[in-house]
């Protein structure tokens, strides 16, 4: 049941920097062949340099790919299939590839809730909408999202990222009760705040109350929470907070599971006739 990330084909998108590249590393360290999405061409290569460096036998394989998960469906589309003919089809795909930005309701740009929304939310839409059908058809996959503690709470200043953040559950939620019984799994991980470059940029943009709110937790290594989001990823196990949704997330998949057998024998029947 464990997905076996030897061998496997893993797609980082955010894969150049912070969480995205330790996610990376983690993978490659267990034999993963490697496909990083991002947009800066030389971040990319820097990172390749820096994932090389943890192979363990010598058919191991960095490729990058620059572009823009959050503009054209298109574009997103095409380079996921360059990156299969490549590497294969797509074993794991990890959507990390965001952005945040704080600022008070009034003091936000409207073109940044447009611009947030579209890199964490549709950029996250867009590559997984471009792996789904192998993945079921081959009855393999892991598609991760990365969301944020502030995607399970809105706090002050995160009025554009934590809804950007909130839409990716629901997302994730949903896509869930359609692929499991293709025997594809979804998972979804809210980290607190770590240490990276992007944090780094975010921090400069904190209002005084975010950045108390911020300071009442501890910032995590990012090798640490990729670790973390790698392992949830390959043994999947149901988030047992969620006891009372249980019983009925259980009853809505036996009838998602239902129509799909329904489905198999109608198209039998269509076949034989
Ligand atoms: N650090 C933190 O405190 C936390 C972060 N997160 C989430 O984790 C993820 C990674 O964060 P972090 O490691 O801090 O971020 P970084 O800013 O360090 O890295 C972001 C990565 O995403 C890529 N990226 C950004 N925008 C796009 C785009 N439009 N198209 C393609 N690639 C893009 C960047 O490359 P390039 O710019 O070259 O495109 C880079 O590789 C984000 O989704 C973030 O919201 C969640 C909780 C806490
Ligand atoms: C059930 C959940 C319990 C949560 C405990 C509450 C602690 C809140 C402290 C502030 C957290 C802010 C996180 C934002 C991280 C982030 O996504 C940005 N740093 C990205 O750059």
């Amino acid at each position: 049941k464990p997905l076996a990330l030897s061998g496997a084909h893993v797609v980082v998108t955010g894969g150049s920097s912070g969480i995205g590249k330790c996610i990376a590393i983690e993978c490659y360290k267990q034999g993963a062949f490697i496909t990083l999405v991002a947009r800066n061409e030389d971040k990319l290569l820097q990172a390749k340099k820096e994932i090389e460096k943890h192979s363990i036998n010598d058919k191991q394989v960095v490729l990058c790919i620059s572009v823009d998960v959050s503009q054209d469906y298109g574009q997103v589309e095409n380079v996921m299939k360059q990156a299969q003919e490549k590497l294969g089809p797509v074993d794991m795909l990890v959507n990390c590839a965001g952005t945040s930005l704080a600022g008070k309701f009034e003091d936000l740009e409207v073109s940044t809730f447009e611009r947030l929304m579209s890199v964490n939310y549709l950029g996250s839409v867009y590559p997984s909408r471009a792996v789904i059908t192998t993945m079921k058809e081959r009855r393999v996959g892991r598609v991760v999202f990365v969301s944020s503690q502030a995607g399970q709470l809105g706090l002050f200043g995160y009025t554009a990222y934590s809804s950007s953040k909130f839409a990716i559950r629901g997302l994730a939620e949903a896509l869930q009760m359609e692929v499991k019984p293709y025997n594809v799994y979804v998972t979804v991980a809210y980290p607190p705040d770590t240490d990276t470059p992007g944090f780094a940029k975010e921090n400069q943009t904190k209002p005084l109350e975010t950045r108390l709110i911020s300071e009442t937790t501890s910032v995590c290594k990012p090798e640490q929470v990729a670790k973390q989001i790698v392992k949830d990823a390959v043994v999947v196990t149901m988030g047992l907070f969620r006891t009372i949704a249980l019983f009925y997330l259980g009853s809505f998949d036996s009838i998602v599971r239902r129509c799909m057998t329904q489905k198999a024998k109608l198209e039998t029947v269509d076949k034989t006739a």
